[in-house]
């Protein structure tokens, strides 16, 4: 279980985040939405210490975590990039053997000596993603779809407790995506990892996502199963959304809610 506690942050006296309290159990796949300047990237680098929170604290399993340099923490939190973040003249391996450095001495890190059961693990992970094969492969010889599983392998052999996720899909079209987001779900149910993924696709939210946490001016607006969300709540993370677009993807609302009747075009004489 991940607990987020109070989290808040801002910058230069403008606040991003105002106080986030979120539970993410093991293998829960919670999605965050919300629009540009939400804090959704905020949240996300707080958590992973990329940030420093002015006030708040995450608990792994009941631990505070701890991602001071060298701490075991680092290792339970990885990260998934919108671009990819592959180092694109190593090997598609030595990417992965890349979630299995914090575990190795700064000397054998520098020089990329990796111990053999390492090797296994990081193998293990691109076999989950299917790219085993590709392991001798530079990172620029990849797609962007493939080089997104790589960045799951990679995220995978940290053996972390939670997978956060900034965008992941936003450089793909849509079919890729949904590969990419399939592969990311089942591996962590299969494993018990949290996911917790932002992402600007309502329509891959309620396809994927178990949970769904709609976040506006650094508050948690909404925060529930797909079933529950419907336009009203979207217009409300999305203030201004013209076109939604999402209706098709969105439960049809309850029948004691008042339904607006279909304007119809007067026939052309
Ligand atoms: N390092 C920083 N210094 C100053 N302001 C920042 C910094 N990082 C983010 N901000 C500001 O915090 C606010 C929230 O940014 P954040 O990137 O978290 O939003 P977001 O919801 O992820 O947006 P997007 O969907 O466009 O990525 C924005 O107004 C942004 O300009």
């Amino acid at each position: 279980m991940i607990k987020i506690e109070g989290l808040k942050k801002s910058y230069a006296g403008r606040p991003v985040l105002q106080g986030i309290d979120l539970s993410v159990k093991a293998g829960e796949f919670l999605v965050v939405l919300g629009p540009s300047g939400a804090g959704k990237s905020t949240l996300l680098r707080c958590i992973n210490g990329l940030a420093q929170p002015d006030a708040g604290r995450t608990v792994i399993d009941g631990k505070v975590l701890d991602l001071k340099r060298g701490a075991a923490g680092k290792r339970r939190v990885a990260m998934i990039f919108q671009h990819h973040n592959l180092v694109k003249r190593l090997s598609v391996l030595k990417n992965v053997l890349v979630g299995r450095m914090a575990g190795l001495s700064s000397f054998l890190s520098m020089l990329q000596l990796f111990p053999r059961q390492d090797v296994a693990i990081a193998m293990d992970c691109l076999a989950r993603v299917e790219l085993a094969h590709k392991a001798n492969a530079r990172g620029d010889q990849l797609s962007g779809g493939e080089q997104q599983r790589v960045g799951i392998a990679r995220a995978l052999a940290q053996q972390p407790a939670v997978i956060l996720c900034d965008e992941p899909v936003a450089s793909l079209d849509p079919k890729t995506s949904r590969i990419v987001l399939g592969y990311l779900k089942a591996i962590c149910k299969a494993e018990g990892i949290a996911v917790i993924c932002n992402l600007h696709q309502v329509d891959y939210a309620v396809e994927f996502g178990e949970r769904i946490v709609g976040l506006s001016g650094g508050r948690v607006i909404f925060d529930d199963t797909p079933d529950h969300l419907t336009s009203e709540i979207v217009h409300q993370i999305y203030p201004g959304l013209e076109d939604p677009g999402i209706s098709r993807v969105l439960k049809p609302r309850p029948v004691s809610q008042p339904v607006l009747a279909p304007i119809i075009a007067p026939a052309i004489a």
